[in-house]
């Protein structure tokens, strides 16, 4: 199969419940999907399932193919600590490392067997301008991340993701947990960093997901009901059940 990422046929189960059912979705590069849909339809299940963090959940278990560059990286030999390197994630509540601002940024970098201080500044520098935090934290690296806003937070989060040059980020409704001025940032990184990335995103914001997605898809009771341009699907989708949670009838 000849999809640079995406999924064929992904079914993921907790216990006997299947809570993901055969699902096909190609993510095309330098763009942003939205995964939508009413609460527990299995969004952040299958967004978990992409860099394989599903598999920690005891008792779950996944079927079918996770296509990355011709390997399908569902095989059970995959190397998941390097495939999260190259599919970072971002979850709903900021989540940094009781560490200072400089060290949750090197920590990464520093793993994978970087630990000249030069080279470390500068992927320092680099991942938080990417993040458009750099002019914010520039004079106080190494004060505690915690001392941070909530927004910086997440920010800082998705510059942690990209310290170890991920070429595609996953985000659980990133925003969720933060006010509208910190959200408009967070919306404006993604829209940035998609030049780069491939960006996938759960989030129960229809306007934001209107407003920054390319594609998007709907998902009820654990089936893609419908994928395409988020344009067609936010004005004319096909299907009936699109619609409705489109028009906030229900969900
Ligand atoms: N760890 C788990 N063990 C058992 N069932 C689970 C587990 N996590 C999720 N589920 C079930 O799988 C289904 C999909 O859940 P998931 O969290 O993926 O949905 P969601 O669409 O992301 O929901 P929300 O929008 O509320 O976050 C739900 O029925 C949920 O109860």
């Amino acid at each position: 199969m000849a999809i640079p990422f995406g999924t064929e046929q992904l079914s993921i189960y907790y216990g006997h419940f299947q809570a993901v059912k055969q699902i096909s979705l190609a993510f095309p590069e330098a763009s942003v999907t939205a995964l939508i849909g009413p609460s527990g339809c299995g969004k952040s299940t299958f967004l978990r399932s992409l860099n394989r963090m599903n598999d920690e959940i005891s008792g779950s278990r996944t079927e079918g193919h996770i296509w990355m560059d011709g390997k399908d990286l569902n095989e059970p030999g995959t190397d998941v600590i390097k495939l999260r390197q190259k599919i970072g994630m971002v979850w709903q509540k900021p989540n940094p490392f009781h560490k200072s601002i400089y060290n949750n940024i090197a920590f990464g970098p520093r793993y994978r067997g970087i630990k000249g201080k030069k080279a470390l500044d500068e992927i320092v520098e680099k991942s938080l301008r990417r993040a458009a935090l750099w002019d914010e934290v520039k004079d106080r690296l190494n004060e505690s991340a915690l001392s941070l806003s909530g927004g910086q937070q997440q920010r800082l989060c998705i510059a942690r993701a990209l310290s170890v040059d991920p070429q595609i980020l996953l985000l659980d409704e990133p925003a969720s947990a933060l006010d509208p001025v910190s959200t408009g940032k967070v919306e404006e990184l993604i829209s940035e960093l998609k030049k780069d990335l491939r960006i996938v995103i759960v989030t129960h914001n229809m306007q934001q997901a209107a407003r920054i997605s390319d594609y998007t898809a709907y998902f009820y009771l654990g089936n893609m009901i419908e994928h395409g341009d988020t344009e067609h699907i936010f004005t004319n989708p096909d299907n009936r059940l699109t619609q409705e949670y489109i028009m906030g009838r229900f969900g």
